[in-house]
Order: structure tokens, then C-alpha cells, then sequence
């Protein structure tokens, strides 16, 4: 057996790991990045660009089905191969890009194998690497959660490592959740065509927070999709064609459908199966995990970190970036670990309407001490003038001082909406400095600065924004 001796080991070559070994090799240590599969990132290779290719292909057949509102008279005929061939063909030049770059790195830092611990700092890699390092990166992803009935026939049954190598599209489609994945797969698969039908045992539709958002975010899903919610899955039996589905209704009712295919998108759990973290000496609750910290991404005083979605922070993108980096810097510097800032929280779903959360989320605002402003869509100008005037958003302030808290919203445009509010709320903006900021017209921001005037009003802060701010516009 090899045995090699680094400053530090990273587990997992995915966005965090990456990441992690960047910042160790900057600052002048020995690097050695392990990778259990294939390299290319669960990012590229089956998570935000082949679901977003995949949602661009039902944006372009929702607008040629909805151009009748415009006078626009025109049929779509959808060719699945041909949507499923774009996706694979994107997808696979995304994933050549990531592949390529990290081949680039030195081939000495570099070790292919499944990683296991046998030690605090000690693994041992395909069975024919032993490693000896002095701090240990664990940025080993997540997997889909396979819940039972589904289990126990996996084969059977999609996932979204699975869904994007569909040849063609589904006649039909179950999704088995109701959650970020199943909404932007699900919607978009329909989208495209495919009769999809969703089940979830809870009655949960995304992840807001906020009541009067969430409220009108499943008005709108509820309009187009079909959600079959607080339903208990019986069992799910292959046949040919497709798996005969059988489930308990809310009221109590039994009913059976045979689907072409199934998608279960019940959430993901983080990859820690193999890798014995047991044998590090570190403390782990009943799911195996250890107790991680977001600011240093360290477990405990150990030198073994956590960064990207094994982490369980956020399962985010430029959030597994970030702790990758985190991680890195502080595993080489180990044990004179420093806390980092984190940016302000901000998600998105790709979903019609997209849903964002910003900041502090409804469920999180420090209790008596925070005013809602807000905005429907429903009659705002450029939201009617495009056809998409529905969705509702309240933006968050401390009322003491007028700092921006955060923000939740269901509607058109949401991801640059709440970017925008996102950089507003790391600034520590208030809501009168945040009115100061220019808005052009006839945009989707002038509903923002409705919210961000409502907001004013409600803190009685009316009187510390600008004149020309209060000029009106049609519409806005
Ligand atoms: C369908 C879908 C859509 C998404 N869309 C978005 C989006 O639009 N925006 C967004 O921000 N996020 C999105 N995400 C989330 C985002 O993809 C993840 O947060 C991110 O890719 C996680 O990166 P990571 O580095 O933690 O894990 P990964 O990229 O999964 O890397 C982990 C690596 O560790 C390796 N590994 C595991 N165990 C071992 C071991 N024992 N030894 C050696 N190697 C091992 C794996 O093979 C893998 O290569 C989406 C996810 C999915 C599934
Ligand atoms: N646009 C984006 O940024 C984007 C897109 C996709 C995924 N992601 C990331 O990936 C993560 C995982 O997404 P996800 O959709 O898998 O998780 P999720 O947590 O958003 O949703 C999980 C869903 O599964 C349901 N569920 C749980 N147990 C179940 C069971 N036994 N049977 C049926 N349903 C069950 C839940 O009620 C929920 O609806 C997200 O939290 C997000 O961070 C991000």
C-alpha cells in the first residue's frame, strides 16, 4: 500500500472540495484532493445546470402556450429526444469544463478512491493509498433520499442523479415530494408535456416561511399542478410500462395509478456512509453526524472540517463554495482556526412563480422587534404588462433602526429581486437608504421599492426618504 503524507486531505472533489483545496494550496501548503467517483461536481453533472437546462426547454414551450394573451396565436409540438439531447449535450460540455480543470491540477495532489478514516487524521483511500495528514476536509456532498416504498425497489424508480440521462421524455411522471427539486422537475416536466402527478405525506409546497407568501405560492401551484397532498404511499410495484403506484388518500381512501416513471425528490442526506468517521474520535449524534461550525467549519476543536452539503448548513451552491474555502484556509492553519463571515442567506427556486428567500427567513425574525412590508404582483405594471402578475412579497426591518432583516417572495423575476435585496441586507442598508437607490421604469423593482415604501410607512420612516422618491409612476 502507498502511503502519502499532506498538510491536508480534502474528501470529495465536488464545488466545497475544490474549493478547500484552492484555498490550502494559496496559501502555500501540500494539497491532496480525494475523489471517490467521477470528477465533474453533482452541480454539473446531475443538480443546478442539467435541472436548469432542463427548466429552460418548458420555459420555451410554456410561452409559445401562453402567447394567446398576447393575440399570439401559435401550437407547440415537443420533441422529447430533442429536449432531452440539448440538456445531455449542455450538460456534458458543462461537465467537460469542471472535469478539464481539475485534471489540470498537479497529479501529485490528486488521488482517486473512496477515502475512509482510521484514524483523527489518518484515512485510507481505494484500498490501496494510506494517508497521513495534518487536517482533514470532508466535502463529500449528498445523496437522494430513497424513502420506503421506494426503497425497496430503487432500481425501479428515478432520481435526479438519474431523471437528466432520460432518453426521451416520460407519457407520465409521479414526484415524490413537494420540496425545491420535485417543484422545479416537476413543473417543468409538465411543462414539456408530461402528465405529472405529485404526492407527499405532508402538506408542505416548498420551502417558505412566510404564511401570506407561502399561501399565495400554493394558490399558484395549486392552479397549475396536481398535488396530491397528506397521501400515505402504499407500495409501488413494477410492471411493464411503468410502476403501479397504490396510496392512502387524506380522507382515508385507497387509489392506484400506473405512472411510466417515478421521480423521488423527498430530499437528500448527507454522503458520511463509508467513510468511518467513528474512527476519527469525533463526537456524532444518532444520524452519524458530527457538530459542525458554520463560522470555521471545524468539528469541535478537531483538525477535521465539514464544508458544502455533507455540512447540512446550507445545501446551497455558493454556500458549499464558500465553507469549501472556509474550510480549506482554516484545516492548513489548524489549530489556529479563525472565524469567517458568512454572507447574507439567499435562496432560489426556479419555479413559475420563482420563489426567493432572503436574510432572515419569517420563521427566524426576532420576535416584537421586526415590521413586514409588502407587495402583490397581481396589479403591479410590468408584471401585467408581460402577463405574469401574480406572487407576493414582504421584505423584512428591524423597527428600532430600519435595518433590512431579510425578505421572502413568490413572483416574477424573484431571483434578481431578491439578489438585489440580498446585497441591500448585507450592506446592513436601512429601508430609507435602500429608497434612495435608483429605480428605472416600467420594471419589476419598482414593485420591490412598493414593498420597501410600505415598509417605510409601517416604521413611520416616510419622512427620512428622499422627495423624488416618492414620485409616482403608472403602474408601479
Ligand atoms: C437537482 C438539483 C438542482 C440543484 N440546483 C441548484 C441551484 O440551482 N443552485 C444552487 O445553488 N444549488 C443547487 N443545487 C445544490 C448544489 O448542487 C449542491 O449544493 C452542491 O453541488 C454541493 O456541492 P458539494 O461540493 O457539497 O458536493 P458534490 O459536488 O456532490 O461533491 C462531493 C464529492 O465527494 C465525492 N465523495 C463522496 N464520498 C466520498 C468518499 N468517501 N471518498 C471520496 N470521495 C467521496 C463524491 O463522489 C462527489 O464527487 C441543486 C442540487 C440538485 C440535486
Ligand atoms: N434552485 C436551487 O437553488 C435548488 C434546486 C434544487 C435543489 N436545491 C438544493 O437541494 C436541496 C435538496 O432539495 P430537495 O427538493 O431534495 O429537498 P427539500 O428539502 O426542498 O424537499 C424535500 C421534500 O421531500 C418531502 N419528503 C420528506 N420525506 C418524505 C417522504 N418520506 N415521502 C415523500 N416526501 C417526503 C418534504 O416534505 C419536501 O417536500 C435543497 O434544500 C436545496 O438546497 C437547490
Amino acid at each position: 500500500m502507498d502511503t502519502r503524507n499532506v498538510d491536508v486531505a480534502i474528501i470529495g472533489a465536488g464545488t466545497a472540495g475544490l474549493n478547500a483545496r484552492r484555498a490550502v494550496e494559496k496559501q502555500g501548503g501540500r494539497p491532496l484532493l480525494i475523489e471517490g467517483g467521477a470528477y465533474g461536481t453533482t452541480c454539473a453533472r446531475v443538480g443546478c445546470m442539467p435541472s436548469k437546462l432542463l427548466i429552460a426547454a418548458a420555459e420555451a414551450a410554456h410561452a409559445v402556450a401562453g402567447a394567446a394573451l398576447f393575440g399570439v396565436q401559435a401550437t407547440a409540438r415537443i420533441d422529447g429526444r430533442a429536449v432531452m439531447a440539448r440538456l445531455q449535450r449542455e450538460r456534458d460540455s458543462f461537465v467537460a469544463g469542471v472535469v478539464k480543470g481539475t485534471e489540470r491540477i498537479p497529479a501529485d495532489q490528486r488521488l482517486l478512491g473512496q477515502a475512509r478514516f482510521t484514524g483523527p487524521t489518518t484515512l485510507e483511500v481505494g484500498g490501496h493509498t494510506r494517508v497521513q495528514a495534518r487536517a482533514v476536509v470532508v466535502a463529500t456532498g449528498s445523496a437522494p433520499f430513497v424513502p420506503p416504498p421506494f426503497a425497496a425497489v430503487r432500481e425501479h424508480v428515478l432520481t435526479s442523479d438519474t431523471i437528466f440521462d432520460l432518453p426521451d421524455l416520460p407519457e407520465s411522471l409521479a414526484v415524490i415530494g413537494t420540496g425545491i427539486i420535485a417543484l422545479e422537475l416537476g413543473q417543468a416536466m409538465q411543462r414539456l408535456g408530461v402528465r405529472v402527478v405529485f404526492f407527499s405525506p405532508f402538506d408542505d409546497v416548498g420551502p417558505l416561511t412566510d404564511p401570506e407568501v407561502a399561501r399565495v405560492a400554493r394558490h399558484a401551484f395549486t392552479q397549475e399542478l396536481d398535488l396530491r397532498l397528506k397521501t400515505e404511499m402504499l407500495d409501488a410495484t413494477p410492471e411493464a410500462g411503468g410502476l403501479l403506484l397504490r396510496w392512502r388518500t387524506a380522507d382515508g381512501a385507497e387509489r392506484q395509478e400506473q405512472f411510466c416513471q417515478v421521480l423521488v425528490a423527498a430530499g437528500r442526506r448527507p454522503n458520511l456512509q463509508g467513510l468511518d468517521l467513528a474512527a476519527s474520535g469525533l463526537a456524532l449524534d444518532d444520524k452519524g453526524m458530527p457538530a459542525v461550525d458554520a463560522a470555521t467549519a471545524q468539528c469541535g476543536d478537531a483538525p477535521i472540517f465539514l464544508a458544502g452539503d455533507v455540512a447540512g448548513h446550507i445545501p446551497l451552491l455558493h454556500e458549499g463554495a464558500d465553507e469549501g474555502r472556509i474550510a480549506g484556509d482554516n484545516a492548513l492553519r489548524w489549530p489556529d482556526v479563525q472565524r469567517q463571515a458568512r454572507r447574507t442567506p439567499l435562496s432560489i427556486a426556479f419555479t413559475d412563480p420563482q420563489i426567493a428567500m432572503v436574510g432572515l427567513h419569517h420563521d427566524q425574525l426576532p420576535a416584537d422587534c421586526s415590521t413586514i412590508g409588502e407587495v402583490s404582483f397581481e396589479k403591479q405594471g410590468r408584471a401585467r404588462v408581460i402577463g405574469r402578475n401574480r406572487g407576493l412579497l414582504r421584505v423584512y426591518a428591524d423597527r428600532r433602526d430600519g435595518v433590512l432583516l431579510g425578505a421572502e417572495m413568490a413572483g416574477p423575476g424573484a431571483e434578481h429581486l431578491a439578489h438585489l435585496l440580498a446585497w441591500a441586507v448585507q450592506q446592513r442598508m436601512t429601508v430609507p437608504q435602500a429608497l434612495t437607490m435608483p429605480f428605472y421604469h416600467p420594471v419589476l423593482e419598482e414593485g420591490l421599492r412598493e414593498a420597501l415604501r410600505d415598509l417605510a410607512g409601517r416604521l413611520r420612516m416616510l419622512g427620512a426618504c428622499r422627495v423624488q422618491d416618492l414620485a409616482e409612476s403608472p403602474g408601479s
